[in-house]
């Protein structure tokens, strides 16, 4: 098998007395959509956060590409944060602008493509905007770069199902098959359709990876019922 893309061995991460990640072993390979599941509070975006070099571990180690998250991974992973991280002043234009004095691989034309099928106006600010407008520009921008590992975090928590699907869409038919797409989510009924894997996080501990046809074959359910039936509160 080549080498993960990401890896993680023995992953800690504490905030204060507070354990975040609790010894989590795990490796995703190329060519792979995966997602990042599990309830509020169980350690997903501290994972995404470490693998973006954003935290570092308390013990254990992530890998990208056999690197530690720094400069190399940075060049080759596209993140989508929870949280939006531009100024309310920048127009769809200018951040296509930003992502792409950032970015060599940054594909302009297909971004403005995508904003122009989203029916985004380029000389809008994001001030003007609706939340779920603000992320599909997010998204598009992170998705139009040609990277090998796509970090998504809460990629489609504000847009609305018709949204969703255009959404899902541009993620399946915008990564090459040597890429990784990691998603994590709360709405796993519209995101499990373009799953080829998925992980569980209870309380910082990975509980499950498994390949989406292995959890319909195994457990004759849908990842959202299993999900269901796993944290039932
Ligand atoms: N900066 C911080 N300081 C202290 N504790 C934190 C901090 N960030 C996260 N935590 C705690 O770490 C744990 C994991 O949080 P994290 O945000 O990674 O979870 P999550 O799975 O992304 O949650 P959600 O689904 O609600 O977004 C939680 O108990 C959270 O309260």
């Amino acid at each position: 098998m080549s080498e993960p893309i990401l890896q993680c061995t023995g992953l800690c991460k504490n905030y204060g007395q507070k354990t975040a990640l609790d010894n989590v072993t795990f490796s995703l390979q190329r060519g792979r959509i995966i997602g990042l599941l599990g309830p509020n509070g169980s350690g997903k975006s501290t994972l995404m956060k470490l693998a973006n070099g954003l935290l570092t571990p308390s013990s254990g180690e992530i890998r990208i590409a056999g690197n530690v998250p720094g400069i190399e991974t940075h060049a080759i992973v596209s993140y989508l944060p929870e949280r939006t991280y531009f100024s309310d002043w920048m127009t769809a234009d200018d951040l296509l602008n930003f992502f792409q004095d950032f970015y060599s691989d940054f594909n302009i034309n297909k971004a403005a493509d995508m904003l122009t099928h989203l029916g985004i106006q380029p000389r809008d600010t994001l001030k003007t905007m609706s939340k779920g407008t603000k992320e599909k520009i997010q998204l598009v921008v992170v998705m139009s770069r040609e990277a090998d590992l796509y970090l998504l975090d809460e990629p489609i928590g504000g847009v609305d199902p018709a949204a969703r699907d255009y959404i899902l869409n541009t993620i399946l038919t915008n990564y090459n098959e040597n890429s990784t797409v990691l998603i994590s989510t709360h709405l796993i009924s519209d995101i499990e359709k373009v799953l080829d894997e998925v992980l569980f996080l209870n309380k910082g501990q990975l509980v499950l990876q498994k390949t989406v046809d292995d959890i319909r074959a195994e457990y004759g359910k849908s990842v959202d019922a299993l999900f269901r039936e796993v944290f039932a509160c």
